[in-house]
């Protein structure tokens, strides 16, 4: 958890990377992000360790790995190595891996590297976690319901309520406090029938309150300035296409004003992405996951982060799926630079966490 005793590292920050759907492109990018980095961060990979060790010797020799089961890391804590090699705590799958082909029997193997990462977090061994892709299906149809990490470290840690953020670098300069694009979403991954009954005044407030406290904690914004969308086509258009604005959405920005918080809108969410009005802002709220993201994702994909807001702990991830297409037809075709931004950032925060306020 945030503040809990810094985990032993040999001087090089601690992260566990969970090492996503093993049949997509997650365990190629996860070695290859930590190899690449590992003088700087000592990423250690939650997951098959059979598989990785092979998987890593595919893509290139050099990458050394050192395998600890889940059973020395509790009795004994994880090894001071150094950056020669990647640790590997063994999480077995059940079924043999075929690339791009999805198989519900290593959906609950999945989910226990999350599981060990949070555990992993509480017990001082990890200072943040970074997620490779998941196939969110594969999990649902190993028998847990699942929508998303999101979601899933929300219930892990009890916390109420959390708000998924994605950031990413754009090309051109001076907008959104510099060259950041930061879009945070009122709600996470619901079917668009229920999501105009998700947003209620006191959801609202508490996600104005979420990304406004972790944008000052955890990104050092001092006063972040946030764009809220409308969800209505024209922001409802004076109410003659929907009244969600008028009722609830300004409403619960006025509130969020008077507590202090910089929440301006609500905005006509097909013109709200422009450069004049993102260099006044630090952050966009969308309604939801597709209203933000095909904007975030069209600027910057392949490059950004996703940021759960509002955990207990640190948790960044990648900005893309699992990419079956591209494993079905061997390794090396996989972009890893959006896994090594989500592990830079991740270090960010952990830095900015022990950083004095
Ligand atoms: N954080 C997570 O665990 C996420 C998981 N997903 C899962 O991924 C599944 C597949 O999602 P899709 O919508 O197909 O999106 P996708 O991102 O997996 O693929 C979309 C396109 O982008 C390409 N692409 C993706 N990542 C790439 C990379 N690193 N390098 C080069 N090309 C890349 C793919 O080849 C494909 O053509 C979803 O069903 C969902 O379950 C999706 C988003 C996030
Ligand atoms: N499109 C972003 C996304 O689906 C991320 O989901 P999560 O697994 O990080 O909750």
């Amino acid at each position: 958890m945030i503040g809990a005793t810094p985990a032993p590292g040999a001087g090089r920050p601690v992260i566990a990377i969970t090492t996503g759907e093993p049949a997509g492109i997650g365990p190629e990018i996860s070695l290859r992000a930590a190899w690449a980095m590992r003088r700087e961060v000592n990423c250690v990979l939650l997951g098959d360790a059979a598989f990785l060790a092979l998987t890593a010797s595919l893509l290139d020799p050099d990458i050394k790995v050192a395998a600890l089961s889940t059973m020395a890391l509790r009795n004994g804590g994880l090894p001071q190595f150094g950056p020669d090699r990647l640790t590997v705590i063994d999480v077995p799958l059940v079924a043999h891996v075929r690339p791009g082909i999805l198989d519900r029997a290593n959906g609950r193997a999945v989910l226990a590297t999350l599981d060990l990462a949070v555990e992993g977090i509480e017990a001082g061994w990890f200072e943040a976690m970074v997620t490779a892709p998941l196939q969110k299906s594969t999990i649902n149809d190993a028998g847990v319901a699942f929508s998303g990490h999101t979601e899933y470290l929300a219930e892990k840690t009890a916390t109420p309520l959390v708000v998924m953020m994605l950031a990413g670098e754009l090309d051109q300069s001076a907008v959104a406090g510099g060259t950041a694009l930061r879009v945070a979403l009122a709600t996470t991954h619901l079917p668009l029938r229920a999501v105009a009954d998700a947003i209620t005044f006191d959801a609202l407030g508490r996600v104005l309150d979420i990304v406004d406290a972790d944008l000052k904690r955890k990104f050092g914004v001092q006063v972040p300035r946030i764009l809220v969308a409308g969800l209505n086509p024209h922001a409802g258009e004076n109410g003659y296409l929907g009244r969600e604005e008028i009722d609830t959405i300004a409403p619960a920005l006025a509130a969020a004003r008077a507590r202090g918080i910089d929440a301006r809108g609500p905005y006509p969410a097909d013109t709200l992405f422009q450069p004049k009005y993102l260099r006044d802002a630090d952050c966009v709220l969308a309604m939801y996951h597709d209203q933000g993201l095909p904007v975030l994702k069209y600027a910057t994909f392949g490059r950004g982060v996703n940021i759960t807001l509002g955990l207990p702990l640190i948790r960044t991830s990648v900005d893309h799926g699992t990419a079956l297409d591209l494993a079905a037809q061997g390794l090396g075709l996989a972009d890893c630079a959006s896994m090594e931004q989500a592990i830079r950032c991740a270090l960010e925060m952990v830095a900015a966490q022990h950083s004095p306020s």
